[in-house]
């Protein structure tokens, strides 16, 4: 499977939230670590670089290119997770707090679409979750939809939790994935979010559990606000990470020198099973 470099095309936002806490949640692992730093990406993949051994990777095309920072994409694969749901919902929010740690104090309606990147380790392999952060208003996102759909590995449905209106919607939001030819197989997490205002809840838990149940997903309940649920809203991505690193034929960047070339590669075989 390949995957179009969002970087050619989109605007790339760095940084990147809060929440209750998730009705069924992934238990957090030891095996899995949030890098923070560049140098860490580039220990973690260095240090891969000498003992990775273990994948057959197939050729699928090669590329002249001679510079040291390659050695940062050195088997990084790449995982790229959507996020959608209505306009004010919090998917903007949401993906700040995962990749940037923060809750952003101003937001504005987003247009077309932003991607954030978060580096994370897994079992020992550095992982890149590129998180797409949609726009919600029609207006504002039906020349991106087709973009943002493409060789999609996980898709995040938001709600929030004080509008009724957001969760009936969400059953449009899922005709639209599908009308999109996203496969069943692709993993998908239903996440309530806005859960600080309790004052306002709208939504019951097991209105949402019943809905989330009868589509295959876990659920997620949590604010990207509330700086105490931070870890919740990080499990709702690390555990489609995890679920992604053991599946295979995922996007895989190899790189391996020879004669001064350097070939990219994906990956075709199964790796070990993850602990999440
Ligand atoms: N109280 C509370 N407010 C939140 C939370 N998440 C987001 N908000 C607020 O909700 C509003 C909309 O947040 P966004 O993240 O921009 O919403 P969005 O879904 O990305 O909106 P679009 O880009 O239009 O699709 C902002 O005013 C946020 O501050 C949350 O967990 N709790």
């Amino acid at each position: 499977m390949t995957n179009d470099s969002p970087e050619e095309e989109i605007r790339a936002v760095s940084g990147g939230g809060a929440g209750k806490g998730p009705v069924r949640r992934n238990r957090e692992d030891d095996n899995v670590t949030i890098l923070t730093s560049s140098m860490d990406l580039q220990r973690a993949g260095r240090g891969r670089a000498s003992s990775s051994n273990d994948a057959a990777p197939s050729l699928t095309s090669s590329v002249d290119l001679s510079t040291s920072s390659l050695e940062l994409s050195i088997q990084t694969r790449i995982f790229k997770i959507i996020v959608i749901g209505d306009s004010n919902v919090g998917k903007t929010c949401l993906t700040f707090r995962f990749t940037g740690g923060s809750f952003p104090e101003k937001t504005e309606a987003t247009i077309g679409v932003d991607f954030r990147e978060k580096a994370v380790e897994i079992e020992g392999e550095t992982i890149k979750v590129q998180v797409w952060d949609t726009a919600g208003q029609e207006r504002f996102r039906k020349s991106m939809v087709e973009h943002y759909y493409r060789n999609v590995h996980a898709v995040v449905f938001v709600y929030d939790v004080t509008k009724m209106a957001s969760f009936r919607n969400l059953q449009t939001w899922i005709e639209e994935c599908n009308g999109h030819r996203v496969s069943a197989s692709v993993p998908r997490v239903l996440v309530g979010n806005k859960c600080d205002l309790v004052d306002q809840i709208q939504v019951p838990s097991n209105m949402a559990l019943k809905f989330a149940d009868s589509h295959n997903m876990l659920l997620f309940e949590t604010s990207a606000k509330d700086p105490k649920e931070s870890q919740n809203v990080d499990s709702i991505f690390m555990s489609l990470a995890c679920r992604l690193k053991s599946q295979k034929s995922l996007l895989y960047r190899d790189v391996q020198r020879e004669d001064g070339k350097v070939q990219l590669t994906q990956e075709t075989e199964t790796k070990s099973n993850c602990p999440c």
